[in-house]
């Protein structure tokens, strides 16, 4: 096996992902200490420790090839563990989405791979990265149903934002269908360092929304930062998440701090605008950041031949791409949001 030295003496996983874009031989191996190692494919590696577990962990990254704090931090856990420096408490799958991406420094080759899962990805013309999420669909299946016992599962995924942001790191927490929201999982969020939650209010093609909708997995889409080169990035910034994930994975459970609904600004979504034109703008600047509000009235946005005016005092933006496929969506907008009987 041509890897599988290398792989086991460095623990540099990343770098065989890279070196192999679209496949890679499976492979599996113990380590000293009785955890299971198994290569399923390129960018996806699964962790299994040898004593009883309760979690199952999904840590995705790389679902946007140029977002590289997150594959960083997930590089240096995945090393840890292989070298022995970290050991396991409970199983975990790392998934690194689109190596190919990673290597071009961009954010999808082809097609954005965040809006394709949950089937999306069953279109008549095929691309690499409608390939790679039905794949990465399969793996995450195998790995939620391999045992049918009563087990906690969930999934982050970790990402940073185009644009620089007012609240430097929030989550988007995926429609959960009427169910209610949960104040663990904001305690686990305030432990990263994010104290701020987007929650979504419709059906979604990303990754987070297929592991929450089709695994019941406490499933986040996380947003770390601004995107950086590799090299660039203030990793001083992402210390508490990477304190919190190692904890996480490491400890049969794990304290938090008590929740106090004053530590956080959850916002909900007020409406969602899709480019539906070739001639699509925002009035305002790239450097506006996410989280700036707009006065009711104001402009928000030009698709073709319509305008979009804020419609609610503070309306906020979030995510704004002009550059999206006709179709997709090209802004977010929020309200703040009150913690009530919602949250559980
Ligand atoms: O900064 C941006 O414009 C995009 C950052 C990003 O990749 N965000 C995710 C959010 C996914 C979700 O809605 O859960 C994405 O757009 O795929
Ligand atoms: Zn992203």
């Amino acid at each position: 096996m041509t890897y599988l030295a290398e792989l086991k003496q460095s623990g540099d996983f990343l770098t065989i992902t890279r070196n192999n874009e679209f496949t890679l031989e499976p492979v599996n191996f113990t380590l000293d200490n009785g955890t299971l190692v198994e290569v399923h494919d390129t960018g996806v590696i699964q962790f299994t420790p040898a004593g009883e577990t309760t979690k199952d962990i999904v840590l995705s990254s790389a679902v946007h090839g140029n977002e590289t704090a997150p594959i960083e931090i997930c590089d240096e856990l995945i090393q840890h563990i292989i070298t022995g420096k970290l050991a396991l408490a409970q199983r975990v799958l790392f998934i690194f989405g689109n190596p190919k991406s990673i290597n071009i420094g961009k954010r999808f080759v082809d097609e954005n791979l965040n809006r394709l899962f949950n089937g999306a990805h069953n279109q008549e013309t095929d691309n690499p990265e409608k390939v790679r999420a039905q794949k990465l669909e399969g793996y995450v299946r195998a790995f939620f149903e391999q045992d049918d016992g009563e087990r906690y599962r969930c999934h982050y995924d970790l990402h940073t934002a185009i644009r620089g942001s007012k609240n430097e790191k929030f989550a988007v927490y995926p429609f959960l269908h009427g169910k209610p929201w949960k104040k663990s999982q904001l305690q686990f969020l305030l432990s990263c360092g994010v104290n701020t939650v987007l929650m979504m209010r419709s059906a979604a093609t990303t990754f987070s929304y297929f592991s929450s909708y089709q695994f019941g997995a406490d499933a986040f889409t996380i947003e770390l930062g601004q995107v950086k080169p590799f090299g660039e990035n203030n990793m001083a910034s992402f210390a508490k998440t990477k304190e919190t994930l190692k904890a996480l994975i490491s400890q049969e459970e794990v304290e938090y701090k008590e929740f106090n609904a004053n530590d956080f600004e959850p916002f909900t979504v007020y409406r969602t605008i899709n480019r539906t034109q070739a001639e699509f703008s925002f009035p305002f600047p790239d450097s506006a950041e996410n989280f700036t509000g707009f006065a009711k009235g104001e402009l928000l946005a030009t698709d073709g031949d319509k305008q979009y005016f804020a419609e609610v005092e503070g309306e906020a933006i979030i995510f704004p791409n002009a550059n999206v496929a006709l179709g997709q969506r090209a802004l977010l907008t929020v309200i703040p949001l009150e913690v009530d009987e919602n949250f559980i």
